[in-house]
């Protein structure tokens, strides 16, 4: 795998190296001693599917409150879809800078997203379908977000005809911090 620093310390974007033959392709897509060697010390405690009907979703952008803030290894295994990260981390150089990233089955990328910044992502097409791994459990009383188009950010979204947000991902109060 390839690991490519993102502008954001500690968040990764990571291309597998496929192997190819008449068959088709085997590719790795998570290694703990290729993390580790990258610095990134990451178990995977749970994993996740996403599925999205339409074009123009809007998820995010979350992330679990201490002592359960979590690591996330996101990819698209259908579809296509705009992640972004945005840096919680008061103390780091980036704070409250984001990046994003277009992942899709067609670039095979993934983004690792430390414990610290709050991820979520809009829909390039129907039926986007997202994986995750993450490194703790979820708590639902942890669970804590930002708003898509908070000014504290900044964040410019994909222009679509409608975007599709859950009630509580739109009252998600002003980033004061
Ligand atoms: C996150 C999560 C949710 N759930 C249950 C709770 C709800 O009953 C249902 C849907 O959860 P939620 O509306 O929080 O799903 P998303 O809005 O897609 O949240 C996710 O979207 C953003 C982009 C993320 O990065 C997080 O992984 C995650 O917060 O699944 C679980 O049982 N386990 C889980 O780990």
């Amino acid at each position: 795998m390839r690991f490519i620093e993102t502008s954001l310390p500690g968040a990764w974007v990571i291309e597998p190296e496929p192997h190819y033959d008449e068959r088709g392709f085997f590719a790795r897509t998570w290694c703990e001693r290729e993390f580790r060697e990258h610095g990134i010390a990451m178990a995977v405690r749970q994993c996740n599917l996403s599925g999205n009907r339409a074009r123009g979703i809007l998820r995010g952008l979350h992330y679990q409150a201490s002592p359960h803030a979590e690591a996330k290894v996101v990819s698209c295994l259908r579809g296509a879809i705009h992640d972004v990260i945005v840096d919680l981390r008061p103390d780091s150089p980036s704070f409250k800078r984001h990046a994003a990233v277009e992942l899709s089955p067609g670039n095979g990328r993934m983004l690792y997203v430390p414990p610290g910044m709050a991820h979520g992502y809009q829909t390039l097409t129907d039926d986007a379908l997202v994986h995750y791994l993450m490194s703790e459990h979820y708590v639902a009383e942890a669970q804590r977000g930002v708003r898509w188009d908070d000014p504290a950010f900044g964040i410019e979204w994909p222009a679509v005809e409608a975007r599709i947000i859950s009630a509580r991902d739109l009252a998600y109060p002003d980033f004061l911090g």
